[in-house]
């Protein structure tokens, strides 16, 4: 992905944030291309909302530049090509849920119709139903009716499947990835790795406001190339503490977990310290051993 694409939707250069003394981003630059849905994968307060709050001109940078289909992001007709699904934002309790998605769509030139964005949303039984008298989940999913319901080009969603059931969140992937398939860029922020490996293009990793991974869902996968050894012993998990290239270690009763970089050389350590040892598996990591495992190295390196 090219930063300076010609087709580039939104781009960070060089941004820097702060909360009062606080530096939550530096020299932090980022780019969301058409058609592609980007994953902002970290670990609660990396800067995942900063970044979409930026990009979408909730908030100002201190330095650095921010530019929507190369306008400034709080350019009308630049908000008029963007459609936002935030962490929390309130539905007025007295409007039904077609008033709600007509005054909103009212806004936009380009808007669906009405019908249209509550039979995508999955919301057509509950069109006259109060906002005030919705559940949780269906309320995510006016906020996401919202989002859609001026046809933008650049669809913002910050953990937009929170509260949702299994089958609620992913018929809210499957839409997701049509919007994606039919040209619009999306910025997914999430620290949910079933999520981002799911509906994600592209993963992008961010840890304490810096980029430390950036690809498709394989290649952050491959780049850390765990493994997982999974082993039920009678000895506690506190025998196997000092393994060779052990990343992490989990005890749940009799069964221990070990994510490795080294499987060959942690199962010899095992076998040393048990040779009884008659229970075990060996397993490729998944997207959460392997974003552990970004981050916990990044950690050691700024340590070192
Ligand atoms: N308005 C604010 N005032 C002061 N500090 C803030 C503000 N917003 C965010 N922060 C701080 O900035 C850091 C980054 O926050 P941010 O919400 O961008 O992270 P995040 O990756 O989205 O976190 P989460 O996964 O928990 O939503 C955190 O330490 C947070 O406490």
């Amino acid at each position: 992905m090219q930063a300076n694409s010609c087709s580039t939707v939104a781009q960070l250069q060089c941004v820097s944030k702060s909360y009062r003394s606080q530096r939550v981003l530096s020299d932090f630059s980022f780019a969301l291309e058409p058609g592609c849905v980007t994953a902002l994968l970290g670990p609660n307060g990396a800067g995942k909302s900063t970044v979409a709050g930026l990009m979408t001109g909730r908030l100002a940078v201190d330095a650095g530049k921010v530019s929507l289909f190369g306008l400034e992001p709080r350019d009308r007709r630049a908000r008029a090509r963007m459609g936002i699904m935030l962490q929390s934002s309130g539905l007025p309790d007295g409007l039904t849920v077609r008033e709600v998605i007509d005054l909103h769509a009212s806004h936009f030139a380009r808007r669906l119709t009405i019908d249209h964005v509550l039979e995508e949303a999955g919301l057509a039984e509950l069109k006259d139903r109060r906002c005030g008298k919705l559940s949780g989940g269906e309320q995510r999913r006016v906020q996401f009716a919202l989002a859609i319901s001026g046809a933008p080009d650049l669809l913002v969603l910050d953990e937009p499947t929170s509260g949702f059931d299994p089958e609620a969140r992913r018929a809210l992937w499957q839409l997701v990835r049509a919007k994606a398939e039919a040209g619009a860029a999306v910025l997914l922020a999430t620290h949910h790795m079933d999520e981002a490996e799911a509906l994600a293009d592209r993963i992008v990793v961010i840890a304490k406001g810096a980029v430390i991974a950036d690809g498709p869902p394989a290649q952050i996968k491959a780049q850390v190339a765990g493994t997982v050894v999974r082993l039920r012993t009678r000895l506690p998990a506190s025998r196997f503490g000092t393994l060779p290239d052990m990343v992490k270690i989990e005890e749940r009763g009799a069964d221990v977990t070990i994510l490795t970089t080294n499987p060959r050389a942690t199962l010899e350590a095992v076998f040393q310290i048990d040779p009884a040892l008659q229970h075990f598996e060996v397993v490729s990591a998944s997207l959460e051993d392997a974003l552990e495992n970004l981050v916990t190295s990044q950690n050691v390196q700024e340590a070192a």
